[in-house]
């Protein structure tokens, strides 16, 4: 190994566990290595494109590196894509994204942030070039405008959104996996099928594996939807709308606001009542879902559940509450409770068919523009392996998933504030509960009416989907956000209750 790559793979297990879209924080990095290195922008670099000339880089400027790295975390190997600049000198507002100094002196950051080096990702698209085992793919009748600049979008999530002027987003995945990422897989096959409810598609890049296998998808280009609003951003300002409201006497009941805080009961609640009413948004939101439900279903098929199908569910269901609960004792006190739901579930029947779904459904996932909902990101859970991601499931697991994002939505304010007095805590909290009780009522209407499978005829199902998503949130949340976990704590402490 060089020992410019040797300083790297050093530094880089330092550095990873820092990153937000890194998966693997729980556990200590063993070993880092380099799977493969492609120079983009750099002496010997040759962007082959229709007709263009390679860019040759000037005397000391910038240089740009594309790695593939594979971690070891004890058995587990995780594969990871980095961007990696390189400068004599590192601008200041650079320095954030120092992985290490070389031996030679040499600056290696991450260039996700640096738009000198990241044009040549748009570059690469528009060209439709090849570089080295990289492919760059423009989307069938794409016209890509070039020479614009990139930022990481503010929303860094599971992987590096790049937004290049106000016309495009490049999502580079960080953890990768073999082959195509459903992703794109799904996107494409829904800009096939018409569906009004997605970003199109302006193209991807892939890393040739070589030996046959699939290509696997490194970044996927779509249009960037500059004005609109995540459907996470529109649904804390309603609550914090909601929360503040005076009542209709006008008397204040914000515990903050020196008025005496009375805990209402929630049949008195009218979550309505205040200006930044949210429901009509979520009745909008819950018929875009069945409309792109009908459409996934279209594009990849049904298959019937059949009872067998409801149990191995339901089996699954439990063995994920086990391994949480061992890892996470907040979740043990409610296991038995969560168990009975999922118990119930094994034991009934559900007759709707099975299809590809989003998997990963959340108010984050969504975003409401001038002409109405946009779904994103159909990667599924990150945390599950590809095969899982891609697998028939019921429909009603995504509304299940948006019902607990309301659960979120609610509780996110209260849950941070520890000043609270127990009263005033009550008080926010059946204020809460009405407010997500509007509103995924609101979704559900809007997803039955427009066609999807009427989630109050569901109830045992539904209730199993919700608690098991729950889980799943307890497990994220310990892993990669621990200050949230109070937030699906507080909806489980509100089943057990309600299941005593
Ligand atoms: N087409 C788009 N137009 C505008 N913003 C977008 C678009 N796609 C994603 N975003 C923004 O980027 C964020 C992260 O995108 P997402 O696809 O969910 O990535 P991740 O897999 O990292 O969670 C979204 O919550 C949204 O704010
Ligand atoms: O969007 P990602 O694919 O990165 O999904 C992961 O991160 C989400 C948080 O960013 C997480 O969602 C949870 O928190 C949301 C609020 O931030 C909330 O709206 C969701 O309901 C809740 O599940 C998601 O679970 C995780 O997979």
């Amino acid at each position: 190994m060089r020992p410019l790559d040797r300083a790297l793979t050093g530094a880089l297990a330092d550095w990873l566990p820092r990153q937000r879209w890194f998966g693997g924080k729980d556990r200590p990095i063993g070993e880092v290595t380099i799977g493969s290195d492609t120079e983009l922008i750099g002496a010997d670099t040759e962007l082959i494109g229709a007709g263009t000339e390679p860019p040759v880089p000037l005397e000391g400027a910038p240089t740009l590196r594309h790695l593939v790295v594979d971690v070891r975390q004890g058995d587990d190997v995780d594969r990871y894509q980095l961007l990696i600049g390189s400068r004599e000198t590192l601008p200041e507002r650079l320095r954030p994204g120092e992985i290490v100094r070389t031996p030679d002196g040499a600056h290696l950051y991450d260039a996700v942030h640096d738009p000198d080096l990241t044009r040549v990702l748009l570059d690469g698209v528009a060209r439709e070039a090849g570089v080295g085992p990289l492919r760059f793919r423009r989307a069938p009748g794409a016209e890509i405008e070039t020479g614009l600049r990139a930022l990481p979008g503010a929303a860094e999530q599971s992987n590096t959104s790049l937004v290049f002027g106000d016309a495009y987003i490049c999502k580079l995945f960080r953890r990768l996996s073999p082959g195509v990422n459903p992703d794109l897989e799904v996107n494409l096959a829904l800009t096939r099928a018409g569906c009004e409810h997605i970003a199109g598609v302006r193209g991807w890049i892939e890393l040739e594996p070589g030996e046959g296998g699939e290509p696997v998808t490194l970044a996927l280009l779509s249009e960037y939807l500059r004005t609109a609003t995540d459907g996470w951003q529109l649904a804390v300002t309603s609550v914090r709308d909601w929360l503040a409201y005076p009542g209709p006497d006008g008397h204040g009941r914000l515990p903050s606001g020196g008025g005496a805080w009375e805990p209402e009961e929630p049949a008195a609640l009218d979550a309505g009542a205040a200006g930044g009413d949210f429901a009509a948004e979520a009745e909008r939101l819950g018929a875009a879902t069945a409309a792109v439900h009908r459409d996934l279903a279209t594009a990849f098929g049904v298959t019937p559940a059949r009872a067998a199908e409801v149990r191995a569910m339901a089996r699954g269901m439990h063995r994920q509450l086990d391994e949480v609960s061992a890892a996470v004792p907040e979740l043990a006190g409610h296991a038995d409770a969560i168990g009975r739901a999922f118990d119930e579930l094994g034991e009934h029947a559900v007759d709707i068919p099975l299809q590809r779904v989003h998997g990963d459904y959340h108010l984050g996932q969504v975003m409401r523009s001038d002409t109405g909902w946009v779904l994103l990101d159909f990667e599924g859970e990150p945390a599950r392996p590809p095969g899982e991601r891609r697998a028939m499931a019921h429909p009603l697991r995504d509304v299940a998933g948006m019902l607990r994002s309301f659960e979120y939505a609610a509780r996110f304010l209260p849950a941070g504030d520890s000043t609270l007095s127990a009263e005033a805590a009550h008080g926010l909290e059946l204020r809460a509960r009405a407010w997500a009780e509007r509103n995924r009522e609101a979704f559900c209407r809007g997803y039955a009416e427009a066609g999807g499978a009427d989630p109050a005829a569901h109830e045992v199902l539904i209730r199993a989907l919700e608690l098991d998503k729950a889980v799943y949130e307890i497990r994220y949340e310990a892993r990669n956000r621990p200050s949230w976990l109070p937030v699906p704590l507080r909806s489980l402490e509100h089943f057990s209750a309600g299941a005593r």
